[in-house]
């Protein structure tokens, strides 16, 4: 969608444009009450700093939307699709290394008790898996930072490709 229709659509098709970004409701409808953007950088500043806000409560909605590394979503939704495009790396993976994410991933459950997040696109399998092992290490209080960073990460990617 062009920046002047997101600019000038009604409320609910401006939402549809940006609610696969991230699953967090509130996230969606104060970008679409922000309208109307000058310009896509000043979306994406008030995108981000919107997301700036998000805490453990914010989290739990959006994991939701995320599938594990290494499990293609299924079905046809915008996010399932989006996240087999942004996790291609993965289905290239050796069985090995697929076997080592799975293994590595809950691990990461056990220890955090959620799903291990990461902005995918553009990552190899190698380097997922070794920010998996990496993270592992973090205290909570890190971790729950460093994953907030990589939501905000994966939620603007979506965001810059929907809107253009
Ligand atoms: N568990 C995940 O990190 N999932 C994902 N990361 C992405 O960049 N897309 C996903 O679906």
């Amino acid at each position: 969608m062009k920046l002047n229709e997101f600019n000038q659509a009604d409320e609910a098709d401006a939402r549809q444009a940006i609610a696969h970004c991230v699953a967090i409701p509130a996230w969606q409808q104060a970008l679409v009450a922000a309208r109307p953007y000058a310009s896509l950088s000043a979306l994406a500043e008030r995108a981000q700093q919107l997301a700036q806000r998000w805490q453990q409560a914010e989290l739990d909605q959006a994991l939701s939307a995320h599938p594990r590394i290494g499990e293609a979503a299924q079905g046809t939704a915008h996010e399932a699709t989006l996240s087999r495009q942004e996790q291609a790396a993965m289905q290239q993976a050796d069985r090995d290394l697929q076997l080592a994410m799975r293994a590595g991933n809950q691990a990461y459950e056990a220890r955090f008790g959620r799903v291990f997040l990461i902005r995918a696109s553009g990552r190899s399998a190698e380097q997922m898996l070794a920010e998996l092992q990496r993270r592992l290490n973090n205290n909570k209080a890190c971790e729950q930072q460093e994953t907030l960073a990589q939501l905000r990460e994966i939620t603007l990617l979506r965001l810059k490709e929907s809107i253009i």
